[in-house]
């Protein structure tokens, strides 16, 4: 790992246009060193924080952005809980990034076969890789320190050969989805991330101090080369012993 940062803000107000930044930065980077730009995007509160910083950047070009989702529900498109359905509305549908340039779930196939068919999609779009290796993931965490659809104590914890697995448990609504492993989501070149609220406060300490007993999921996200940030607000950091970066708005990751 090329080292973990943990940078605090007063609030999300604050840390939205950092995120903004980072997201852009890398896009810069990948673009001039490969043309291309694969960013993999979670679901949850991510969704209007990001589609809010991005939409408010005039010169956005996104003409070469391949986007992922590092997990997704497995319900149709315009359903709330779908996570493309709600970046297309919010997001995909104002800027210019190219259908094509959209790997999305088949929400009309079932569980087991919707993931294999989103294995598919990856591999065409990174045939070189054993596993893909995107320039950024964007990852959330919710209370009980899951991240993506990687839930505590689940068996598709330790998968070390999919991609994609599909997960019909889902201790959290809705019960079907399908998930990027860990091993994918070790491989990327940068992993951010984004926990604010005063609800993740206890488990934000656990994972990022440590704790007795088996490490939650978001714990087991330590990428093997690439970067890895924490960006949380106050509320989210408020029990943290560590040391922490505390940054404003302005700064650049
Ligand atoms: O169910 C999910 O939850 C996590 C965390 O969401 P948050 O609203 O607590 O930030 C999210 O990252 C994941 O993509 C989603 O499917």
């Amino acid at each position: 790992m090329a080292g973990r940062r943990v940078v605090v803000f007063p609030s999300s107000a604050e840390l939205g246009p950092v995120l903004g930044h980072l997201v852009t930065s890398r896009a810069e980077k990948a673009i001039s060193s490969h043309g291309r730009f694969t960013l993999g995007l979670s679901g949850g509160s991510l969704v209007s924080m990001l589609s809010k910083e991005l939409l408010a950047m005039p010169e956005l070009d996104c003409s070469k952005w391949l986007v992922g989702f590092c997990d997704e529900r497995l319900v149709s498109f315009d359903d709330p809980e779908s996570t493309y359905g709600l970046y297309k509305r919010q997001l995909f549908s104002k800027v210019n990034i190219p259908d094509s340039g959209i790997l999305t779930i088949d929400s009309s196939l079932p569980v087991t076969e919707c993931a294999e068919d989103y294995t598919r999609k990856l591999k065409e779009v990174f045939p070189n890789d054993d596993f893909p290796v995107f320039d950024l993931l964007l990852l959330g965490m919710g209370p009980d320190g899951h991240t993506c659809s990687l839930f505590p104590d689940h068996p598709l914890l330790e998968e070390t050969k999919k991609i994609v697995a599909p997960i019909s448990d889902s201790p959290k609504p809705p019960p079907q989805r399908v998930t990027m492993t860990l091993p994918v989501v070790n491989s990327a070149r940068c992993v951010a991330f984004i926990s604010t609220g005063g609800s993740k406060a206890p488990v934000l300490k656990e994972v990022l101090e440590g704790r007795e007993g088996p490490a939650f999921p978001a714990a087991r996200v330590v990428p093997t080369n690439g970067e890895l940030f924490w960006l949380v607000d106050d509320p989210a950091a408020a029990s943290l012993t560590i040391q922490v970066e505390r940054l404003g708005s302005g700064a650049k990751l």
